[in-house]
């Protein structure tokens, strides 16, 4: 294990000297309380290995957020381990979280700026980034004349730039037009393709989970638990006749079944 890999722990938690194996991320009996008393999680348990796109559903408000800022540290879990390299970490969310005053190559450049890269190189990386994102000619826009997609494109790109080793989603896509969700989620599956970076994404598009996951898990109701768990075996990289296959669909038909347990159970 490389020292870069971070355990993060409470006081409240158990010494916990186990090791993660090869995974990228893991979750080991994570509980998470928030301190007005509303338990968030219950004793999740996930390991999720490198290359892997795992796809987090379940009912409104059983943690998958809170879930995903336990792995960047924004929150600290009450109990049980977490094992991510927090310096190789990138996250978007549903808000593209541009900074209004500066301009597309701006923001794009803005983390390496805080990580201290040097000028000519990250502007070198952002102008890549933003060609790859298809924001090629936008470099010198501000974010209020981009469409929500171009802004979501931006704000990968920003986090794309830092070549991060496990990329945390938030509901990316949720309030985009169901075309331009479809299109970006090609866009996210070639971005995927080519750097490699390990995926945990939240939505609530069961579709969406299918089309780009290696993995799915569902969850409870809160406190979320993780109840069902589906490897999806569709060949990679996918393309969008997929979506109308009847393979597809039967797999998004037992992933909705297994939702609507979590949602009662
Ligand atoms: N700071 C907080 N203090 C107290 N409770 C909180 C706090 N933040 C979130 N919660 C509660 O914790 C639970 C989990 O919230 P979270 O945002 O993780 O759910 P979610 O599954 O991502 O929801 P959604 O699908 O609606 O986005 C919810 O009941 C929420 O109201």
């Amino acid at each position: 294990m490389t020292t870069a890999l971070a355990q993060t722990k409470t006081d409240k938690a158990p010494a916990n000297d186990r090791l993660p194996g090869n995974a990228a991320l893991m979750f080991d009996a994570v509980s998470m309380t928030f301190p007005d008393g509303t338990q968030a999680l219950d004793t999740v348990t996930l390991a999720i290995q490198p290359g892997e796109f795992v796809s987090i559903v379940g009912p409104s408000g059983c943690g998958k957020s809170t879930l995903l800022k336990l792995a960047s540290g924004l929150e600290s879990h009450t109990s049980g381990d977490i094992w991510v390299d927090r310096d190789s970490l990138g996250y978007t969310f549903q808000d593209a979280t541009l900074l209004p005053w500066r301009k597309v190559l701006a923001n794009v450049e803005l983390l390496m700026e805080l990580r201290g890269f040097d000028p000519a190189e990250r502007r070198r990386i952002a102008l890549e980034q933003i060609e790859l994102a298809g924001l090629s000619g936008f470099e010198n826009h501000y974010p209020r004349r981009l469409s929500g997609g171009m802004k979501m494109r931006a704000s990968l790109a920003r986090s794309l730039a830092l070549n991060p080793a496990v990329f945390l989603f938030d509901e990316p896509f949720g309030a985009l037009d169901e075309i331009t969700r479809e299109r970006l989620n090609d866009e996210l599956i070639a971005l995927y393709t080519r750097q490699k970076f390990t995926g945990v994404f939240v939505t609530h598009s069961i579709p969406e989970a299918v089309y780009l996951s290696t993995k799915v898990v569902v969850m409870s109701k809160r406190p979320g638990r993780i109840v069902a768990s589906f490897d999806i075996a569709f060949p990679e990289p996918r393309t969008p006749e997929l979506r109308y296959s009847s393979g597809f669909a039967e797999v998004c038909g037992e992933i909705s079944l297994a939702l609507r347990n979590a949602m009662e159970g």
